[in-house]
């Protein structure tokens, strides 16, 4: 499997705190990898050590064969970041203008195409384009580079729903028709769960998990009971049960492991009901990250 992005321990520090912390990555290409986390969790300190922005205080990172800082691979990264620093006094086509003198696969049929697809006012200031537009604006750049490798820090900020939509449309279509990797980092999971083929959760630096979708949503389950006489105490004591919820005469163990043979166990206590179900990525996220406080 040839691989797009691999990380070794990984590990920043700032003024002595840990914001990365020996992270273990490794993104194969043609991919979209979802990475998520709280507030805080050092997703955007990794994309930077990825674009070779920040220098790892440990480890490394390689990053379409070649080690992040150096700046051989950058050409064909495209980078589309949370909040964008263009020249305000620029016009949109001026951007792209000097933009393309910097790349060696910049590509004009596709700036056209794109900037006819977002309707892009080209010939508008950036500093009196909207928030979404001026996003839109850096996806296009990204874009036009044809990159091999499409890194996306929180894009959709300022997007409306439909250009969210047709962002991520264009998105995937990028990825089939070209293979590009794609590397995204989002709050909105509903989205995540419908492109990445893997997900990595970081909290406080650290990796909780790193899966493939199908295997995640599958490790994570809830499995609702009623037993007349109330939850047996072995039942959520079993490893893979993350939490027990409680509400009513209903009690839910949240699993992220091993669903089937805590299923089994929990029949052998003859419940009243019990039916197994599946959680959404929001759901894992929010256990996940809390799941360590058992009610
Ligand atoms: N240059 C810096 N100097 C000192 N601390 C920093 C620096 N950059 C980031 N941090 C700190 O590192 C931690 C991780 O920040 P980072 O931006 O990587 O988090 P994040 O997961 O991207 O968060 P969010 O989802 O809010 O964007 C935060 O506590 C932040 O304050």
């Amino acid at each position: 499997m040839v691989l797009a992005i691999e990380t070794w321990e990984l590990t920043k520090r700032f003024n002595r705190v840990t914001v990365v912390d020996g992270l273990n990555l490794a993104v194969p290409e043609g991919s979209v990898f979802g990475l998520v986390g709280p507030n805080g969790a050092g997703k955007t300190t990794t994309i930077k050590m990825l674009l070779g922005l920040l220098q790892p205080t440990r480890g490394s990172a390689w990053v379409l064969g070649h080690e992040a800082k150096d700046a051989v691979a950058r050409h064909r990264i495209g980078y589309v970041p949370d909040t964008q620093k263009m020249y305000p006094w620029f016009r949109v086509e001026e951007i792209f203008f000097l933009c393309s003198g910097f790349y060696q696969n910049w590509d004009w049929g596709r700036v056209k195409h794109l900037q006819s697809k977002f309707n892009l006012p080209v010939e508008r200031r950036i500093r009196n384009l909207s928030q979404g537009t001026t996003t839109l604006v850096a996806l296009t750049i990204a874009l036009s580079i044809r990159p091999r490798l499409l890194i996306l820090d929180e894009p959709t900020t300022g997007l409306d729903p439909i250009k969210r939509r047709q962002f991520f449309q264009l998105v995937l279509e990028e990825v089939a028709g070209e293979g590009t990797t794609v590397f995204l980092s989002t709050h909105h999971l509903g989205d995540l769960e419908r492109l990445a083929d893997q997900i990595a959760l970081l909290d406080k630096g650290r990796l909780v998990f790193c899966q493939d979708m199908d295997d995640l949503k599958r490790s994570f389950r809830r499995i609702q009971t009623v037993f007349p006489g109330g939850l047996p105490a072995e039942l959520s004591r079993l490893p893979g049960v993350l939490k027990v919820e409680r509400a009513e005469h209903v009690c839910s163990l949240i699993v992220n492991r091993d669903a089937d043979r805590i299923l089994a166990r929990v029949r052998e206590f003859n419940p009243a009901f019990v039916e197994v179900q599946d959680l959404s990525l929001d759901e894992i996220f929010y256990y996940a990250v809390g799941g360590e406080h058992r009610v």
